[in-house]
């Protein structure tokens, strides 16, 4: 296990980058702690894959260093890396048995045979593979196969990393759960510095220690889900994390109050801003309707349905907000719409403001 260090760290496909549009991957320093669970999460297209890449080695960065514990590997190949992967597919050997295909990384570096035994059945147990132990992989089915990379990865302990590219793409549904459940346990178990893209909060959250947000090439969040969920440091990830997304209204900011038309809306504390570039975030969760006189006036556009809660889709002042209702709260007759005024975020050009900032 190794911690990892990005090293003001960019990357641009083309040979001469002149300015920031021209990097897939903008520049990041940071460090990620040995032993930590940390997830990649963004839309397709934000740089998750050319950052893993330059992790493993298949890429060279532009700019800046990779370091694991501290030593230079930016110039090293990935097989002189010690990492493990698992990809989006299953990489294992059709002819193999399921317990040779768990042996073969380990035999590959020479671990002594009654150690691969152990760690064998060990992976064999984890995995729930028992009764298929013996059996060629060939006749397996997708989500089989799969559990068999995924142990393949896990089965080295002597990794500096293991790094997963959408490992649950091919696995179903009702069985993502209990593989999602497993890695956790497993991280928590094997102590592995582990790296997981992913495009899917859902995995991502209940995977990761922190989640690194990107977009359009930049990391605009490292947290822990909570963090992401309470304070999101940038509109796009209030936004892409939540169910629905936080609500990101138009506004103008003077101290104590913000202009939404010609309403005004309390705030938590004084702001300073200068951009004219200024939103409210204020995610469903802490938006409630109601008949009191006191709140601001809306239109219902929309009314969803989602089990155990209803999405009501407001009009306020021609800005759409949702507010999550429980299943057995209804709408009012002549609604009006209040804002938990602690849960208001206040963002400039995008970015989260502190209060008197
Ligand atoms: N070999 C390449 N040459 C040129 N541009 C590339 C290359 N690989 C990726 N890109 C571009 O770099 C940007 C980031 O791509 P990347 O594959 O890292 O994103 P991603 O978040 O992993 O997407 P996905 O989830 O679809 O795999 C994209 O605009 C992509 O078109």
């Amino acid at each position: 296990m190794a911690s990892i260090t990005l090293d003001k760290l960019a990357h641009s496909y083309s040979a001469n980058p002149k300015t920031d549009a021209d990097f897939a991957l903008k520049e990041i320093d940071y460090q990620w702690e040995d032993g930590g669970a940390y997830a990649l999460l963004g839309p397709s297209g934000c740089g998750k894959t050319t950052l893993l890449n330059i992790i493993s080695g298949l890429l060279v960065p532009s700019k800046g260093h990779i370091k694991f514990d501290g030593q230079d590997v930016t110039h090293l190949q990935p097989e002189e890396r010690n990492i493990a992967q698992v990809f989006q597919f299953p990489v294992i050997y059709d002819t193999m048995t399921v317990r040779q295909n768990l042996a073969f990384p380990l035999i590959n570096r020479r671990v002594p045979q009654d150690e691969i035994t152990q760690r064998v059945n060990d992976m064999i147990e984890v995995l729930d593979l028992s009764d298929k132990a013996d059996r060629r992989a060939r006749g397996l089915t997708a989500d089989e196969k799969q559990k068999i990379s995924l142990g393949r990865g896990l089965v080295r302990y002597d990794v500096n990393a293991i790094l997963f590219d959408e490992p649950l793409t091919v696995i179903d549904p009702h069985m993502k759960w209990q593989l999602r459940t497993k890695l956790k346990d497993l991280h928590r178990q094997l102590g592995h510095t582990m790296i997981y893209v992913t495009h899917d909060q859902t995995e991502a959250l209940t995977f990761a220690d922190k989640v690194v947000v990107m977009y359009e090439g930049e990391v605009v969040q490292i947290g822990t889900p909570e963090e992401l969920f309470n304070e999101p440091a940038h509109t796009f990830v209030g936004y892409f994390i939540g169910s629905p997304g936080m609500n990101v209204i138009p506004c103008e900011i003077n101290g104590k109050t913000a202009n939404v038309g010609n309403i005004q809306i309390e705030l938590p504390a004084g702001y300073k801003t200068t951009s004219a570039k200024t939103e409210l975030g204020v995610r469903p969760e802490f938006v409630s309707l109601s008949s009191d006189k006191n709140g601001l006036p809306v239109q219902i556009d929309a009314v969803e349905n989602i089990g155990r809660f209803k999405i009501v889709r407001a009009n306020l002042q021609g800005h759409s907000i949702n507010a999550l209702l429980k299943e057995n709260e209804e709408v009012p007759a002549d609604p009006t719409l209040s804002f938990e005024t602690a849960r208001i975020n206040v963002y400039e050009n995008s970015h989260l403001v502190r209060a008197g900032a």
